[in-house]
């Protein structure tokens, strides 16, 4: 089933149980899904196929990052199952984006393919850390950029950005933000947040959204009232 939401929900749980059991409160008219290391790691492909029987469209969150031959692979193989999008890692280069995009052209079913500028959990100390000495938005750009130049669908960055990179890279450009957070909700681990309405303000495509939706003991509620 194609869905019009803009919301994806991060379904990141340490088995299949768990996630299938959430998977089967929400809806797939209402949401697409994400998986992602944690559960991808504890379950295999297997979750693929029964969020697939479910009528999901689904983000395989897997970020690869690797030299170019390992990355393009990886990608092909994540196609071969069907998902609706997968990304990998932008500072992994223009040539290992390259070679993935060239990949999937190889392939009957090609999924939306996204890449990860600078995660929503760092700040600008976090990038100083890891000796980068600039702002994280004027990083993003930087990375938004050259994820366009090497034939990507789109990036993955806070939804702070999402007017930035709709004025350098078009509207048509993809971007999906997770450290999407409600009114009054724990921010937990992400630094670079917005509310589902600010987001949707700044245009964004996609909002992806874990522990607001999937730790609420009404997760349906949660997401009809964002939407
Ligand atoms: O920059 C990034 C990239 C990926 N994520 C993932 O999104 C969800 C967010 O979950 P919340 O519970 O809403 O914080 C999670 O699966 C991350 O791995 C991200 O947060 N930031």
């Amino acid at each position: 089933m194609t869905t019009n939401s803009p919301v994806v929900v991060a379904l990141d749980f340490p088995d299949m149980q768990q996630a299938i059991a959430m998977a089967d409160q929400l809806d797939p008219s209402l949401c697409r899904l994400k998986v992602g290391k944690e559960l991808y790691t504890a379950t295999g492909p297997v979750i693929l196929e029964e969020l697939h029987k479910r009528n999901y469209e689904v983000f395989l969150d897997l970020k690869f990052h690797d030299i170019p031959n390992t990355c393009a692979k990886a990608v092909g193989v994540a196609a071969d199952l069907g998902v609706w999008m997968v990304n990998v890692h932008a500072s992994g280069g223009q040539r290992m984006m390259e070679a993935a995009r060239n990949e999937l052209e190889k392939k009957s079913h090609q999924p939306l393919l996204i890449g990860v500028t600078v995660l929503t959990s760092m700040e600008q100390r976090d990038l100083a850390g890891i000796g980068l000495d600039v702002e994280p938005m004027k990083q993003v750009e930087r990375l938004a950029k050259l994820t366009q130049s090497s034939g990507l669908d789109g990036v993955v960055c806070s939804a702070r950005e999402v007017a930035l990179i709709r004025d350098v890279c078009g509207a048509d450009f993809l971007t999906v933000t997770p450290g999407i957070r409600p009114e009054g909700s724990d921010i937990g681990d992400q630094k670079r947040v917005m509310t589902p309405k600010q987001a949707v303000e700044a245009g964004v495509h996609y909002m992806v959204i874990g522990r607001p939706i999937v730790a609420n003991e009404a997760p349906l509620t949660v997401l009809e009232s964002i939407l």
